[in-house]
């Protein structure tokens, strides 16, 4: 009973954290979990390729949700091999959760129904994928990564193209395709959502009610921007990286809690941005917005 399954990662046009409303779309950078369970293991562990200290409670929750719910008390090992940087806002734990519950319903022969937009919660013996999406972020409510359940993000991730969403509802509010290129600095620090200064977002509540109207409007670019220039405030981060974007590119944002800066555009706009962001300490990431979501293998 073995199962293999990608997923993006992600990034923000509105941060949750104020209101609860979020946007975000997905990027091509990918999370692959292979899930191997046996009728006679009775735990999950987890693993995590090239980071052998970081914490697996999130991917052995979710294989085990998806085994009460569908399996017979099976365990076994659930492994992930990521090039989305944890910690980095780029939603490294919403693509190890949709991998992951997408990798275990494969391996207990789940039908997976992709009639997203329908959203019917499960059919018979199937799941849709915004079904399996809320596996995972109940997942990530039971061990605490997570401030509001970050269905904004996992969405974005399961379905690919660009959500809004009512993370207070785990509801799709819109669902839209975009392709832009996407540019993304990450600086060396590391920033954990669970550790975000709630308190110092919903000041900005106003400005996160007037992106979410943008972002309803499919004014993206517009949205993510007012976003970025809200939260990096919000969160004490630098303004400047945002700053000197805003003439060249369609929209740029501080991701998630930070700490990376996302611009998209095309590839001629953000060329200034990638010159003037390689200047700063970190690394850039050259990569585009994916629209097709994640997928068993
Ligand atoms: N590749 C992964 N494999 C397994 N678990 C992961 C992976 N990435 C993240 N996690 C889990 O999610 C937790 C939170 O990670 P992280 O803060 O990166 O997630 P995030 O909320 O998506 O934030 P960010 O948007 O900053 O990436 C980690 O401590 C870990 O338990
Ligand atoms: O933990 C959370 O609830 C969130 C974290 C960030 O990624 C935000 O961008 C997201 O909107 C919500």
């Amino acid at each position: 009973m073995n199962g293999v399954a990608t997923a993006p990662g992600a990034s923000t046009i509105l941060n949750a954290l104020a209101t609860g409303q979020g946007s975000a779309f997905a990027i091509d950078v990918e999370t692959t979990a292979t899930v191997k369970l046996a009728a006679d293991a009775d735990a999950v562990t987890g693993e995590i390729t090239d980071a052998t200290d970081a914490d697996t409670r999130l991917i052995e929750r979710c294989v085990e949700r998806v085994v009460d719910r569908f399996g017979n008390g099976e365990g076994g090992v659930v492994t992930t091999d990521s090039e989305v940087p944890m910690a980095a806002g780029l939603k490294s734990s919403s693509a190890a959760a949709n991998a992951t519950v997408l990798a275990t319903l494969d391996a207990l022969g789940v039908t997976v129904v992709s009639d997203d937009d329908t959203d019917t919660a499960a059919v018979g013996d199937a799941i849709t994928k915004l079904g399996a999406c809320r596996i995972g972020v109940e997942a990530a409510r039971d061990v605490g990564v997570t401030i509001t359940g970050a269905f904004d993000d996992a969405s974005a991730s399961m379905l690919g193209g660009v959500v809004v969403t009512d993370n207070t509802a785990d509801e799709l509010l819109a669902h839209e395709p975009r392709e832009w290129d996407v540019l993304v600095w990450t600086p060396p620090e590391r920033a954990y959502s669970a550790d975000a200064d709630v308190d110092r977002c919903e000041n900005v509540a106003k400005m996160a009610d007037l992106v979410a109207e943008l972002a309803l409007d499919g004014r993206f670019g517009e949205a993510m921007t007012v976003n970025g220039l809200a939260y990096v405030a919000a969160l004490d981060f630098d303004t400047d990286p945002t700053v000197e974007a805003m003439p060249h590119c369609h929209g740029v944002s501080l991701s998630g809690t930070g700490p990376s800066v996302v611009a998209v555009g095309d590839e001629t706009s953000l060329a200034p941005v990638s010159e003037l962001w390689a200047e700063r300490d970190g690394t850039l990431i050259e990569t585009t917005t994916r629209t097709t979501g994640a997928s068993i293998q």
